[in-house]
């Protein structure tokens, strides 16, 4: 199954941080999403850049043979992540790392256009999705602004995804309306999260108003509010 296909299901998908930094714990991290009921494993490859390309190959392995899918993932500082760079080391990480056969690439909305369009290429020619993504730690745009972005996304990816820090119970109803509406209007799958205490409605919320997936963890988090893959579980299951 693909990626796309992946997270088209009615419940959200569960992804998995890996966010070690050696690769006795990245792997440690690799098994137990294999032994969990996530069907995906989030690779934030921010938190180790330099990751020598063999653990890589060990880790999508371990991955793939227990039939879970990868997402490669190199957050931005700005965008609330570790890496510091420019668009060329970006894309110069992703281009190595490209040969592990991820099932997905996360590509931030805010690089220049040209730089942008010859990664998504890339990642295309590598068999992989395409997860447009946009963060905002301060401000959670209204909804016909939301749904201007996503749109806007929707047009170079496979996949779209925003995630918010709401200051009020007000911004939190704002991303489900935007992930309601998305789930009608866009032609891709749309992750609509929101961070925080405030935001973990739209980390379990369901039906209409469900994300295509949710982020869990199995012990290290790699965002504030994300809870564990136990407690998503226990909701989707009921
Ligand atoms: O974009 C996201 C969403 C996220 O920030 C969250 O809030 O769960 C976690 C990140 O690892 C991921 O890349």
């Amino acid at each position: 199954m693909g990626f796309v296909q992946q997270i088209s299901g009615t419940m959200p998908a569960i992804a998995v941080p890996l966010t070690a930094k050696t690769a006795p714990e990245l792997i440690a991290q690799a098994k137990a999403v294999c032994a969990s009921p996530a069907a995906i494993a989030e690779w934030r490859v921010d938190a180790w850049p330099d990751v020598p390309l063999a653990v890589g190959q060990t880790v999508a392995a371990a991955l793939h043979a227990a039939n879970k899918q990868l997402l490669l993932t190199c957050r931005t500082q700005a965008q609330g992540g570790a890496f510091v760079g420019a668009v060329s080391d970006y894309g110069a990480l992703y281009r190595r790392l490209l040969a592990i056969s991820p099932d997905a690439v996360d590509i931030e909305a805010h690089w220049p256009v040209a730089a942008r369009k010859a990664l998504v290429a890339l990642v295309h020619e590598a068999g992989a999705a395409v997860v447009a993504s946009a963060h905002d730690f301060t401000a959670t745009p209204t909804l016909a602004a939301g749904q201007q972005q996503l749109t806007a996304q929707a047009a170079w990816a496979d996949v779209v995804k925003l995630a918010t820090m709401p200051q009020t119970p007000a911004d939190t109803l704002t991303l489900l309306a935007l992930s309601a509406w998305a789930k009608k209007a866009l032609p891709c799958p749309a992750i609509v999260i929101g961070m925080g205490a405030l935001g973990q409605l739209t980390r379990v919320a369901t039906g209409a108003f469900a994300s295509a997936l949710t982020f869990a963890t199995l012990g290290a988090a790699s965002a504030p509010g994300q809870l564990s893959v136990q407690a998503i579980v226990g909701i989707q299951e009921g």
